[in-house]
């Protein structure tokens, strides 16, 4: 039996006719080095859709990363391509360092987190630290796109400052990022684009209007 041939694309990440529990029809493309805001409001989805993208939620339709589609890829390497960082991350470890490869060396400093922060008790980290090292555990794995879920909800504007440029950094080093976000001036800064999900639908925000 011959392969499957790579879907056309010229996206990084490329949705097609993706249906869940609450949302039908979704068409998205995400390009290398891009980011999309995705706002909506309260219970529209935004969550659901995120972890359909990553299928821990029921989900049809085909998404592909590099023309590569989904069922190609064994589900731990598709979540480790496509990273979802949760508004709020799971811990199954007692130390931080758990949760992180043996030996690496994420960037502490650039979060404002402390140098010995992978030495702690998940049990004591603030709400904003855990979600601080939750990205830096996705961003080790050397993701190739980023679902950020709410990724700054708990922080202050310095450290939501500080994951702003590391997000930037990511997208310099040709990764994407699908960033729900209820802020709009946050949307307006890190975004290319600006999509809401509505009905269960993707629209494009008119930014001229906002
Ligand atoms: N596992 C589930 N089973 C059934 N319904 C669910 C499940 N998870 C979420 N829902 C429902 O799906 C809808 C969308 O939820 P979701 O968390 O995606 O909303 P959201 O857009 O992210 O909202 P918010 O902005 O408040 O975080 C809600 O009505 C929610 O109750």
């Amino acid at each position: 039996m011959q392969p499957s041939p790579p879907l056309a694309t010229t996206s990084l990440l490329d949705v097609c006719a993706l249906r869940g529990s609450v949302f039908a029809d979704i068409n998205l493309q995400l390009a290398a080095g891009e980011c999309v805001a995705l706002s909506g409001p309260s219970g529209s989805g935004k969550t659901v859709l995120l972890r359909a993208l990553v299928d821990l939620d029921p989900n049809e339709g085909e998404v592909a990363l590099d023309g590569e589609p989904r069922r190609s890829f064994a589900p731990a390497e598709w979540r480790r391509s496509v990273a979802l960082v949760p508004a709020e991350p799971a811990w199954w470890g007692t130390l931080v360092s758990e949760h992180f490869p043996v030996g690496c060396k994420p960037p502490l400093a650039m979060l404002g987190l402390s140098a010995q922060a992978l030495d702690w008790e998940v049990a004591r980290c603030s709400s904003g630290e855990r979600q601080r090292l939750a990205l830096l555990r996705a961003l080790v794995r050397e993701p190739r796109v980023l679902l950020l879920d709410e990724a700054t909800a708990n922080l202050d504007e310095t450290s939501r400052g500080r994951v702003e440029v590391l997000i930037a950094d990511f997208q310099r080093s040709g990764g994407a990022v699908l960033w729900v976000t209820h802020d709009a001036a946050q949307a307006a800064r890190v975004a290319q684009r600006w999509l809401t999900l509505r009905d269960g639908r993707l629209l494009q925000v008119d930014t001229a209007h906002t």
